[in-house]
């Protein structure tokens, strides 16, 4: 049998997600542990599935104009979707390759009939580039929705908490390609020197404006390199890099990492820590402990325990008080949409209320085991009020013996403090602020 090309198998990938509801980065890296391709194909088919996803509401409103009403195919309408894609997205591809490519599938999967009704619709796009343009009829949020390619229920959520032109540049930032950034370990490495073996090793390497312990690097494999392997970074988004300097941990502090896995941050706060000390690393998940335990290796961290336990049980587990409490909290994930396209398919208000209520009961039951004068952040990667602000005000209201630290900006880079709420307790940051991802971090402190 012929090997399949990279059109090919990103079409296989973008039904799975379709026909299995499930996700796109699993997926395609089943997929592509499989296959032969070379590293330009490989970033072929992620392009295409990644971008395809990203963009599908935009590609449907445009195929509607010429499928409108007719049955088609999952796997047709998928092949659609990538083709029109590849013509609207990526310069590199010429528009005629596309659509030979297009039909030559169709008749390798479908029958003449199929592969003639693909060629035409293409053609007709081709035919008609204002079609692009043709704005849908409706309201604000509606149009917001299709141009961007976001859920019009989502667009329609983040005009009333954050404005119009707001929300079209959060949707503009989540369909940008993110950055590749790693988080340099100071236990092994110093950062200008790894700068430059880096810059010598992958290409382009920049400080991040946004973390003193961060570098961008443009291009290259950042988890192939052997600095990586000898633990000398951790890949990381910048915003996260923000969460453990906001604890403000100290070497020989205890510190509790509730929701660790796979240990980002808690590898973070132990390396704040210079590895002296205590931090218990829990995680829900058994199959997780493993990869907190694997990560603290490799970054050469002793002070590190992985245990397993629901965040709700850990009061009973007779581990005593801590001095800092990371509450990283599970969360809807709309602050990451630009590198998990699929969420903003997947998820419903529904889902956004339920995720609310167990990180309240998450912060109330973790606070009980802060000592006196502790500290606890609570963070997500979520941009919902709701998952944030709404669940931090609540606590402190009904819990007076906590107080929001109105110090957080003493902890946090120059670059970002003026996004700190005005209480000076809380930072909401937003897709488009810094080009990373959406991260919020609350500071309490036990009276
Ligand atoms: C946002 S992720 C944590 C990321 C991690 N802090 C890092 O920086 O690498 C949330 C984690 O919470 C875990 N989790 C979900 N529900 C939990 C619960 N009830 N108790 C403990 N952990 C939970 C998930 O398994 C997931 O690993």
């Amino acid at each position: 049998m012929a090997k399949k090309g990279a059109r090919d198998i990103a079409l296989d990938v973008l039904n799975r997600v379709e026909e299995q509801k499930s996700y796109s980065n699993l997926e395609l890296r089943n997929v592509l542990d499989r296959t032969e391709l070379n590293a330009s194909d490989v970033g072929l088919v992620t392009e295409l599935v990644y971008g395809t996803i990203q963009r599908k509401l935009t590609l449907d409103h445009v195929l509607s104009h010429f499928v409108g009403g007719k049955k088609v195919q999952t796997w047709v309408r998928n092949l659609l979707r990538l083709s029109l894609y590849q013509i609207r997205f990526l310069d590199r591809i010429p528009e005629r390759a596309a659509v030979h490519e297009a039909v030559e599938i169709a008749k390798k999967r479908g029958h003449q009939g199929v592969a003639s009704m693909v060629n035409g619709v293409l053609r007709n796009v081709l035919r008609q580039p204002d079609v692009w343009e043709r704005i849908p009829e409706g309201d604000t949020a509606k149009r917001i929705a299709v141009a961007y390619s976001h859920p019009e229920w989502l667009v329609r959520q983040w005009i009333k908490e954050y404005g119009e032109e707001t929300t079209k540049a959060i949707c503009e930032a989540n369909n940008r390609t993110p950055h590749s950034s790693i988080r340099v370990n100071p236990l092994k490495a110093k950062k200008n020197e790894l700068l430059q073996q880096l810059t010598e090793a992958v290409g382009a390497v920049h400080e991040s404006a946004l973390s003193q312990d961060g570098l961008l690097i443009e291009g290259g494999h950042a988890a192939g390199t052997r600095w990586f392997k000898e633990g000398f970074y951790t890949i990381q988004d910048e915003s996260s890099m923000l969460v453990a300097p906001a604890l403000a941990p100290k070497p020989g502090m205890r510190v509790l990492d509730a929701c660790a896995a796979p240990g980002g941050k808690t590898t973070h706060l132990a390396e704040l820590m210079g590895d002296q000390g205590q931090i218990i690393a829990s995680d829900v998940h058994p199959h997780k402990r493993d990869l907190i335990a694997n990560a603290a290796k490799r970054l050469g961290i002793s002070i590190i325990e992985p245990i397993v336990s629901d965040a709700l049980d850990l009061p009973d587990k007779g581990l005593g008080t801590f001095d800092r409490i990371l509450l990283d909290a599970p969360c809807s994930g709309l602050g990451v949409i630009r590198r998990k396209p699929d969420l903003k398919w997947n998820k419903t208000p529904e889902d956004v209320r339920a995720i609310a209520q167990l990180q309240y009961e998450l912060l109330k039951t973790l606070s009980t085991m802060l000592a006196p004068g502790g500290m606890l952040v609570y963070s997500t990667c979520t941009i919902e009020p709701k998952e944030n602000q709404d669940i931090v005000r609540r606590f402190v209201a009904e819990h007076p013996e906590f107080m929001l630290d109105n110090t957080l900006r003493d902890d946090l880079p120059q670059a970002v403090s003026d996004k700190v709420d005005e209480t000076g307790a809380y930072i909401q940051i937003l897709p488009h602020d810094f080009d990373s991802d959406g991260f919020f971090i609350a500071r309490l402190k036990r009276r």
